[in-house]
């Protein structure tokens, strides 16, 4: 199988599914690092990166609203002094589709860059 952070988003129209329970646990496995909240009743899939300083952490901000541009699968973005939270999920279904788990895996591989 393909690792996630090679594979492409898909268009996601509003009848698309949701990850399905089984989905959802072989997914997290492929990113340990991220958390699976939910809010409001909204499934999404959460990581902190951890910085030295506000400088560096706006850097990777920077090159992770780069990557959603090209992939045109937007984040939440909450940068702070030395953290930046980065929150994946899908608007138009209103929880987890394969696309936020792909976008957590690329998002994971900028830090080697
Ligand atoms: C029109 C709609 O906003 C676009 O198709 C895209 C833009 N980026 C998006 N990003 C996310 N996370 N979810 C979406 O449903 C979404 N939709």
């Amino acid at each position: 199988m393909t690792d996630l952070k090679q594979q492409e988003c898909e268009a996601c129209q509003a009848d698309a599914p949701q990850v399905s329970d089984e989905e959802l646990t072989t997914l997290m496995r492929e990113i340990p690092e991220w958390a699976a909240p939910s809010r409001d009743g909204v499934l999404q899939l959460e990581r902190e990166y951890k910085f030295k300083n506000f400088k560096k952490a706006w850097a990777f901000c920077d090159k992770v609203a780069e990557l959603a541009e090209q992939e045109f699968h937007h984040p939440t973005l909450t940068l702070e002094w030395g953290k930046l939270t980065v929150t994946w999920w899908t608007h138009a279904i209103n929880g987890l589709h394969k696309n936020d788990f792909i976008m957590a895996a690329k998002t994971d591989a900028l830090l080697d860059d």
